[in-house]
């Protein structure tokens, strides 16, 4: 079985609320098995720049509470080349890094299995970081917990305005090809109407729903559309008010507020029981997985099948429940 001695770890793509707990259980998991640490700044970046530093006890204290990355991300390129590889692996070997940490979301595990594939002498563990919620083998993802409750806060601030003023908002929710936080967000909030990547809407159709509830009394309505929806949310917007007079019109998109602030009480437990998990799977001689949260459960899955976006569905009876409650 394969020896670990010492575990780099990185976090990359999006940051994602729950990441600073995770960074931080991953640190003191290793320095209680005797296993040294590195922390890898800017995602694959910091690989290939050899920006890395030794972590203790210390370098992790007071960050349970903190959005973002204290290690800090980037979306870096260069990884994706054979040579920005070949360099981050060399840089890696040097410094005697034999097990790797790293926390993402689909791109960040793409990258990490293409290395681990080159080069697998450095053992991969990935721990599910995004937003997004788009990743097979963990039904939540760091992160979407805290992305979610903050969308719910917004909408339900712009729900008040709505009805003071009976307007009709087009709201943007982020989800790159997920429409995950639109879908519980929108169920929440009591949308009219949510759009989502994973199915089609017609226009028409909402539309009429819109106006439906223009006549049953409805005095305002929210619009949530998911930024990887196929119509986009201009569009949307100008379809309707073509047809739907009655209603003043307005478009918000939320943009980058959602992946920010203190992780919930959620992401902090999850953060800490994947870094945990990461850990221990590294320890236990474990290579090209990833961990996830299962019926409540911490299991492994294959990064290759954590990647298999067709097997990813939303929930069944959210989209069933999605039209039906909001009439
Ligand atoms: N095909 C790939 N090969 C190697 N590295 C990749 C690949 N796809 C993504 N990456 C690396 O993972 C990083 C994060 O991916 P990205 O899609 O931006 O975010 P996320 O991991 O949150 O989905 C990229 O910036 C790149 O460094
Ligand atoms: O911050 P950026 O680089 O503009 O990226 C925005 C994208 O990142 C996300 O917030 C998170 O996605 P990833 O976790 O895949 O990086 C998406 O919802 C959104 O499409
Ligand atoms: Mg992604």
């Amino acid at each position: 079985m394969r020896k670990i001695s010492k575990i780099g770890v990185l976090t990359s793509g999006g940051d994602a609320p729950g990441m600073n707990p995770c960074i931080r259980a991953v640190v003191r998991t290793a320095l209680y098995n005797g296993l040294e640490v590195v922390g890898i700044r800017q995602g694959y970046k910091g690989l290939i720049d050899n920006d890395m530093m030794e972590m203790k006890h210390r370098s992790v204290s007071n960050i349970l509470n903190l959005g973002g990355t204290i290690l800090k991300t980037a979306r870096c390129l260069p990884f994706k080349t054979d040579e920005g590889m070949e360099i981050a692996y060399q840089n890696a070997k040097a410094r005697g890094i034999d097990g790797l940490v790293v926390i993402g979301g689909d791109g960040t595990f793409t990258g990490a299995l293409r290395f681990s594939r080159k080069y697998p002498d450095i053992a991969v563990m990935g721990v599910p970081g995004t937003i997004d919620n788009d990743l097979c083998g963990s039904t939540y993802t760091l992160g979407f917990d805290t992305a979610t409750n903050t969308v719910i806060e917004a909408i339900d601030k712009i729900r008040d305005t709505a009805d003071a003023h009976d307007r009709l908002f087009f709201i943007e929710v982020m989800g790159r090809d997920s429409g995950a936080i639109a879908l519980r967000a929108g169920i929440s909030c009591g949308a009219e109407a949510i759009l989502l990547p994973e199915r089609t809407t017609a226009i028409d159709d909402l539309i009429k729903n819109l106006k439906d509830g223009h006549m049953n009394k409805k005095s305002s309505s929210i619009v949530i559309v998911a930024e990887g929806d196929k119509n986009g949310v201009w569009d949307v917007a100008k379809a309707v008010q073509k047809e739907v007079k009655n209603y003043d019109i307005k478009v918000t998109i939320l943009g980058h507020l959602q992946r920010g602030g203190a992780p919930s009480s959620f992401d902090r437990i999850l953060g800490s029981r994947l870094g945990f998990a990461a850990v221990n799977a590294l320890i236990a001689g474990e290579s090209q997985k990833m961990v996830g949260l299962q019926a409540n459960q911490i299991l492994m899955t294959d990064l290759e099948q954590a990647l298999n976006h067709h097997e990813f569905k939303l929930e069944p009876d959210l989209l069933q429940m999605m039209d039906i409650l909001s009439i």
